[in-house]
């Protein structure tokens, strides 16, 4: 006979389920705020605004977007709805003004020598995105052997960042690389102000997946006494732009690391499954000296804090989903940080700094 279980949750009251209605309406339809803001990009809201002396109605942005008059009171929904969530600002019934996240989308805007984050909302939005969101629950019931695709590449058959996307769709490709870009470089002008001591001290430093370079260019203007290599893969760095300032090396970080005091990753190790970074920090481990002789990691990444609540948990967990779903990659928290730091050898870490999502850790051999 099948055992009989009470019932875990007791019939909700009228109360409850009204609020219950309204709360599933906010979930299944919140995916209309990024398309909103996709729209705002699209059409330029945010530069205009700011063009406009910070301030603007409606009207002013149908004339300077050279939108349909007719439109204007569909564009004033579209305001509200930017409005309450906070990607733009109207402190006067009507009038629309940019706070920081909007500021960010503003074209010609430079923070920290790096240009708008519009590509991030672009990449985000976009269709090859969406599709392989849409496909997760039929990746999740897929038993494929390892390595396991992200449902990404089960969707659009080529992994995000792979050469093979520049054949499938160049301009997705492009916008994807855009958003890499903006995200990443975003940030170092923050912590080279915020985490001053993290550089003090050390004759040479390799930028481990270091990209074009720009980071390593922030970090030699500050510090002109280190030497910085950066690796990269060859066709990145055979872009890169001349530097006297750093050494470029083409190579790849699972064969060979260019030997330094410090090895940094940079927003790489949430890209790579647990084997890959116990793998690559095993590689780096050999290119540092002993702790003794000034010998360390420098690690800057997503630090999930599974004890917070609120909009930074809530972004940490996106980030995660993001890497779920693109890449064979994950965020981390502390506890999975420290295993696969013991796992690649190291003896012991420190949590230098959280800024925002993000963390400045310290591994020491
Ligand atoms: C997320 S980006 C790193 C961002 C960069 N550290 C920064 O802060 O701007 C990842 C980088 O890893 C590089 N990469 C990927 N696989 C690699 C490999 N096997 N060896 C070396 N670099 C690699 C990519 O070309 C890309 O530039
Ligand atoms: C291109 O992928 C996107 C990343 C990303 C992927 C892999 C990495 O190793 C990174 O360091 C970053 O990050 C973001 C972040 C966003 O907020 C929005 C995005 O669209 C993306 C990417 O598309």
């Amino acid at each position: 006979m099948a055992a009989h279980h009470a019932p875990t949750m007791a019939v909700p009251t009228d109360a409850q389920l009204i609020q219950a209605q309204a709360d599933l309406w906010r979930h299944s339809l919140c995916y209309f705020t990024p398309m909103a803001l996709r729209c705002a990009v699209q059409l330029g809201i945010p530069t205009a605004i700011h063009r406009l002396g910070g301030t603007a109605s409606l009207s002013d942005l149908v004339t300077a977007l050279s939108l349909p008059p007719s439109k204007t009171p569909y564009l004033g929904r579209i305001m509200r709805l930017l409005v309450t969530s906070g990607v733009l600002a109207s402190h006067k019934e009507g009038i629309y003004s940019l706070v920081p996240l909007s500021y960010l989308l503003v074209d010609g805007v430079f923070i920290d020598g790096e240009a708008s984050q519009v590509a991030i909302v672009i990449a985000a939005t976009s269709r090859h995105y969406l599709d392989a969101a849409l496909g997760l629950a039929d990746w999740f019931k897929k038993d494929v052997a390892h390595p396991l695709p992200a449902p990404f590449e089960d969707v659009h058959g080529v992994m995000i960042l792979e050469e093979s996307m520049a054949l499938l769709d160049p301009e997705a490709d492009k916008v994807i690389h855009e958003a890499l870009a903006a995200h990443d470089h975003m940030g170092i002008g923050t912590i080279l102000r915020e985490c001053h001591d993290l550089f003090k001290g050390l004759d040479s430093l390799t930028d481990c997946c270091g990209g074009d370079g720009t980071t390593a260019r922030a970090i030699v203007q500050a510090f002109p006494h280190i030497k910085i290599h950066v690796l990269d893969l060859p066709k990145v760095i055979e872009k890169a732009p001349p530097s006297d300032a750093v050494n470029y090396v083409a190579g790849d970080l699972f064969h060979s690391i260019p030997a330094a005091q410090a090895v940094m990753l940079k927003l790489v190790l949430h890209f790579w499954s647990d084997e890959d970074c116990i793998n690559i920090l095993s590689h780096c481990k050999k290119a540092i000296p002993s702790r003794e002789a000034g010998g360390k990691l420098i690690i800057i990444d997503i630090v999930v804090d599974p004890s917070s609540s609120g909009p930074l948990l809530e972004t940490q967990l996106l980030m995660d989903v993001l890497m779920l779903t693109c890449t064979r990659g994950r965020q981390r928290d502390e506890n999975d940080w420290s295993s696969i730091f013991i796992k690649a050898g190291f003896s012991d870490y420190k949590i230098i700094k959280m800024l925002g999502a993000r963390g400045v850790i310290e591994v020491y051999p």
